[in-house]
């Protein structure tokens, strides 16, 4: 059920065949019927089309802003998300992403009002890149996501390492599920 990943990041976990292929089948449905919208920060527009549910960060005002709440056919795979975070485990946004052929995601880390980073793959394997800056150059990690797998990022995976995926080579899709930090969230209860 759970791999930890050999000399990888500490903090991330990786779980293959998180799901069937018939959710697979049917997550992939709902998500080519969402109005999937190019990326967007700043002024550039990534090739990646995606649709955030719960909270979105918007690249123009730099702000983290509401989004429309997480719909019922994403109710099933939340709960397996959350039991599988643990105790007080809240997912609060939720990013659906398409990658066409050739599309992927450069070097980054998530922006700070995210906590924990669970990455559900759908459609195609990846390679799913990590780096983190050493002394004399760069420390890589190479996890092979494969279809119907989940990892989670937390602790050093999230907060130090950087991420990306090079351009796939078949269409894949993923959805991101991510829990609040405290100050977001204490917000939010305080509206
Ligand atoms: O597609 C994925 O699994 C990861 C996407 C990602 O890193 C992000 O949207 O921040
Ligand atoms: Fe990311």
């Amino acid at each position: 059920m759970f791999d930890a990943p050999a000399a990888g990041p500490a903090g991330l976990r990786y779980a293959p065949d998180f799901i069937s292929k018939a959710t697979e089948g049917e997550l992939i449905r709902h998500i080519r019927a969402l109005p999937l919208a190019p990326f967007q920060f700043g002024q550039f527009e990534g090739k990646r089309r995606v649709a955030s549910f719960g909270y979105r960060y918007d690249y123009a005002s730099r702000r983290l802003e509401c989004a429309e709440p997480i719909p019922s056919w994403l109710n099933g795979i939340v709960a397996a998300i959350q039991s599988f975070g643990g105790v007080s485990t809240e997912i609060g946004q939720i990013l659906c992403t398409e990658y066409d052929c050739g599309v992927g995601i450069g070097w980054h880390r998530d922006k700070p009002h995210f906590d924990r980073i669970f990455g559900l793959s759908l459609g195609s394997a990846c390679k799913f890149r990590f780096r983190r800056r050493t002394e004399n150059g760069w420390e890589r990690f190479t996890l092979d996501a494969a279809p119907r797998s989940l990892y989670l990022m937390a602790g050093d995976a999230r907060q130090i390492w950087e991420h990306s995926i090079p351009p796939v080579e078949a269409p894949r899709y993923s959805i991101t599920f991510r829990t609040m930090v405290e100050t977001v969230r204490g917000a939010k209860a305080s509206r």
